[in-house]
Parts: C-alpha cells; sequence; structure tokens
C-alpha cells in the first residue's frame, strides 16, 4: 500500500510561529511525510508576507508538498488530516490592551492570566468556534491540535460548546521548563519521565525521572531551582532570551518556596506575586510592546528579506520547542504511538480530588484515538484550594461567553487571585467591555 501522505491547515498562518513549524515538519519527511501545508488567516495582508516567503522556502526545499496559503476557510479547511491552530483574536494591538488596562488599576496586565487573560479569552472563542466549524464541516475527520490562548479557558469553551469536535488543547511552556530541566541534570529531553498536575498556565511537577534507569531527578532540580529557578547558564531556548523572561525563570525560585516538594510552573508567579509583578511592570511598555519590537520583527523582516531575495537559503527561520511539540503531537495521533505528552484535556478522575469536568493539563497516552489521561492521583490541599479558584474564574467567564452575563464576568475578575476587590474588578471590566466592544458578545 502507497505510503499515506498528511494534508495540513495551519490556522492562524500569519502567526509568528507558523514558519517554525513549518520548517520542522520538513525536518520530518521521514517519519511525518506530507502531501500539503495550507496557510488560512482572516488577515489576508499579514498573511501575504509569512506566504510569500515560506512559498519560496517550500519550492527549494520541498517541492513535491503543495504549498498554498488562502483566506478562503473552504479552499483551507477541505480534505484535510490536522490544523494546526494559533490564532490571536484581536493580535497585538488588543493583546497591549489586555496589558495596560489592569495595570492602571494597579493589577496585573499578562496575556493569559488574570483580567488580560479574562479578556483575550472572551475574543479567542469566537475565533476557536470559527475555525473549529469549517474543520468540521470540511474536513470531519480532521485533528486540530490548538496552541491558540487562553488555553485553559478555550479548553472549557469547547467542551462545553463543541464537546464532540476533535480538538486537542496544548501549551509549549512544560515542553521548555523540561528542556532546561534536562539540561540542569545533564540529560536529554527524550531521557525525562515526568508527571504533573495543574490547570494551564497553573501546574506542578510532582516527578522527573530517568526514563531508562529509573533515577529521581527530583532532589537535584529541587535544589537547583530553590538557588536560580530555572535560569541556566546556556541558552536552551531560541525564545525566552529576552530579559524579562529570564527574570520569569529566575522567579521560579520563590514559587518553589511555598511548597518544596513540587517544581512549579514559571505562571504561578501571577498568582502568587502579584504585587511583586506588578512593581516590575511598567504600563507604558508591557510584553506586547517587547514582542511587537522582538519576535514579530525578527519573524516579519526574516520573510520580507526572503522575498526581496527570492531565495530561502539563509537559515533566515528557526524553529523550537513550539514547533517540535506540536509536529510530535501530529506524528503520535498518525501512527499510534503512545507517547506520554502532557494535554489538556477533562479530568474524569485523573485528579482524583478535583472536579471531574474540569479541564486539567495532565500526562496523557497519545493514540490514533487521541490524548488519554493517565492518573495523577490525590493533590494537597494548597494546590486544590488554588486549582478551585481558578477553575470557578475559568468557567465562569464561559458561563458569561454563553449567558452574556456581565454578572458572571464581574464574578471571575472578582475571583481572580490577581485581582485584590470587587470593586477593582468592576473598574477594570468597564474599561475592558469598552476596549472589547468589536470583539466580545454585548453583556447584560
Ligand atoms: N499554548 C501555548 O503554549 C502557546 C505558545 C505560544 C503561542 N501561543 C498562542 O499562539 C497564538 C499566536 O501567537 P503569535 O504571537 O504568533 O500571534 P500573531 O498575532 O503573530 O498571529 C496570530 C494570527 O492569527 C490571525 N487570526 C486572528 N484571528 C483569526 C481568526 N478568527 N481566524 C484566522 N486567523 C486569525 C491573525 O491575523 C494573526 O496573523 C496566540 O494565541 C498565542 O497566545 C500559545
Ligand atoms: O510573551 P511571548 O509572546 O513571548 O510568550 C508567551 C507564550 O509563552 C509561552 O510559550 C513560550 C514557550 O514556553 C517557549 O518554549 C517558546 O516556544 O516560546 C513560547 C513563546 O515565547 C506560553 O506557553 C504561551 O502560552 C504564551 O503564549
Ligand atoms: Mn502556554
Amino acid at each position: 500500500m502507497a505510503e499515506k501522505l498528511f494534508n495540513i491547515v495551519i490556522a492562524g498562518g500569519g502567526s509568528t510561529y507558523t514558519p517554525g513549524i513549518v520548517k520542522m515538519m520538513l525536518e520530518h519527511q521521514e517519519d511525518f511525510p506530507l502531501n500539503s501545508v495550507t496557510l488560512y488567516d482572516n488577515d489576508g495582508e499579514r498573511q501575504a508576507v509569512i506566504g510569500e516567503a515560506l512559498e519560496i522556502l517550500m519550492k527549494e526545499e520541498a517541492p513535491q508538498i503543495h504549498f498554498s496559503y488562502t483566506t478562503d476557510p473552504k479552499e483551507a479547511f477541505t480534505g484535510k488530516d490536522f490544523c494546526m491552530a494559533h490564532i490571536r483574536v484581536g493580535k497585538y494591538a488588543m493583546r497591549q490592551l489586555d496589558e495596560r488596562i489592569p495595570l492602571k488599576y494597579g493589577v496585573v496586565g499578562q496575556e493569559t492570566c488574570g483580567p488580560g487573560g479574562i479578556a483575550y479569552g472572551m475574543r479567542s472563542i469566537t475565533g476557536m468556534l470559527e475555525i473549529i466549524d469549517y474543520m468540521v464541516k470540511y474536513s470531519p475527520e480532521c485533528w486540530m491540535l490548538n496552541y491558540s490562548n487562553p488555553a485553559a479557558i478555550v479548553a472549557e469553551a469547547c467542551r462545553v460548546l463543541r464537546p464532540d469536535a476533535r480538538v486537542i488543547n496544548i501549551c509549549d511552556m512544560p515542553v521548555g521548563t523540561r528542556r532546561r530541566m534536562a539540561y540542569i541534570v545533564g540529560k536529554d529531553y527524550e531521557d525525562l519521565d515526568v508527571r504533573y498536575f495543574g490547570l494551564n498556565h497553573f501546574g506542578w511537577w510532582t516527578s522527573v525521572k530517568d526514563k531508562t534507569t529509573g533515577e529521581d531527578y527530583m532532589p537535584k532540580l529541587l535544589e537547583y531551582v530553590s538557588e536560580n529557578g530555572y535560569l541556566t547558564q546556556k541558552a536552551i531556548e531560541t525564545q525566552h532570551m529576552d530579559e524579562s523572561w529570564q527574570a520569569t525563570h529566575k522567579k521560579a525560585k520563590d514559587l518553589l518556596a511555598l511548597d518544596p516538594r513540587f517544581l512549579p510552573n514559571t505562571y504561578l508567579k501571577y498568582y502568587l506575586y502579584p504585587d511583586y509583578v506588578v512593581e516590575h511592570s511598567d504600563p507604558n511598555h508591557t510584553r506586547a510592546d517587547e514582542v511587537i519590537e522582538g519576535r514579530e520583527k525578527e519573524v516579519f523582516g526574516a520573510a520580507r528579506e526572503i522575498i526581496r531575495k527570492g531565495t530561502a537559503t539563509g537559515g533566515e527561520f528557526t524553529v523550537d520547542n513550539h514547533a517540535s511539540f506540536i509536529v510530535s503531537l501530529a506524528r503520535a495521533i498518525a501512527y499510534n504511538t503512545h507517547e506520554i505528552m502532557l494535554c489538556i484535556v477533562e479530568n474524569k478522575g485523573a485528579i482524583s480530588n478535583f472536579d471531574s469536568d474540569a479541564m486539567v493539563e495532565v500526562p496523557c497516552v497519545v493514540g490514533n484515538n487521541g490524548p488519554e489521561a493517565m492518573c495523577q492521583g490525590e493533590i494537597p490541599t494548597f494546590e486544590r484550594g488554588m486549582m478551585q479558584e481558578q477553575l470557578a474564574v475559568e468557567k465562569l467567564v464561559v458561563e458569561a461567553y454563553v449567558e452574556h452575563s456581565y454578572l458572571k464576568l464581574w464574578q471571575a475578575l472578582t475571583l481572580s487571585k490577581t485581582v485584590p476587590s470587587a470593586g477593582v474588578a468592576k473598574q477594570i471590566l468597564d474599561d475592558l467591555i469598552e476596549a472589547n466592544k468589536e470583539y466580545w458578545p454585548e453583556l447584560k
């Protein structure tokens, strides 16, 4: 029988992460062969820059793979096996507002955490439902591997609003941190066997062992992180070298102090040290500005350079964790490999003393039925208490979206550990409503 060649659509084709994923897929032509790659975006002008550059690269490196880019959903989603999604509804302009508005009130301004994450969630649900419906209509068997943030809220919206769609929500943060852990103990990423529990951007590693020998690396890692956080001497990733990310890796040392048994996800800093985060934020220059001046400029600059030269032989685009994880996930489904990967799935007892209908991030065995959660047992009171509060925030956001409820969104903001009072929550909410008029359902 002829070898199966896969057809891929990348939704959010104009994303800064698209070139990395395409390059990573080219590196995997031996073990994940492709027939076609299509980029889809609802901003044709933005996507055309990435599309034109990748067209040149594909012609040079893999002329046998059909490559195209389009804003037409039917053309994009027909005949596809996998949709790799990373859309940003409202783009960086809205991310700037998500970050700046809470800071005006002395509250954490962050892409996926606190009020900024809630605002982004209310925008993302609409965009996600749109692309999920295209996929289901034009390629009912297709799997969507979704990075679009805020992944926790998006995952809950998928569970409630599109329960039968084949969507797997994922995050690359634990992948990046695991790479750092491997470096700290002198091993490779693949050598480690990890156990983890939490919500997205809200979790803890309970075990890190050697996959072959079973050696327990937790004592060494706990000692290292208690002194340095996850900061390493060597640059482990191509991204995350900005000073603000270095500070985040370092801050993990203060997160660990709260429960010295488990290795924390760096995102917990926004919930455990919000005052410190606000003190170290510049309300007039947030992470969105750094990304616009950094990653966006680099990736689009590289693309324009390829177009100008008419060739992509200069190694303009790079790959990182983000790309390697999503391609590995597609391979695991395509070839039923049963690899263990962290995915965001419905709990259903995986964390035995936590809500069954919570979307949790846990190790899963991945095969052609998708991810199957591995049991992580009971979690302690501190972590459970934090997760319970955050879970209520995420569920209230989705309820507010569905019911167009001002009250529920106000409750969500008030419950967020990053917000000091219902009064401050209301002020932030009213500003966010004004800023998101074009994107949110009208709240009553
Ligand atoms: N889950 C994770 O761990 C993880 C890691 C990295 C990035 N991300 C997410 O990936 C996404 C892309 O990030 P980026 O910084 O490259 O953003 P970006 O703004 O560069 O790219 C996003 C693209 O999505 C497009 N888009 C917006 N709404 C759309 C819609 N309804 N349909 C089709 N396309 C649409 C935009 O036009 C834009 O080209 C973001 O959601 C980001 O938060 C997630
Ligand atoms: O502030 P940004 O846009 O640079 O990053 C926000 C994202 O950060 C995490 O993703 C990292 C990832 O951990 C790292 O390995 C590498 O691939 O870069 C990514 C982006 O810098 C996080 O997991 C995402 O959800 C955030 O969107
Ligand atoms: Mn993430």
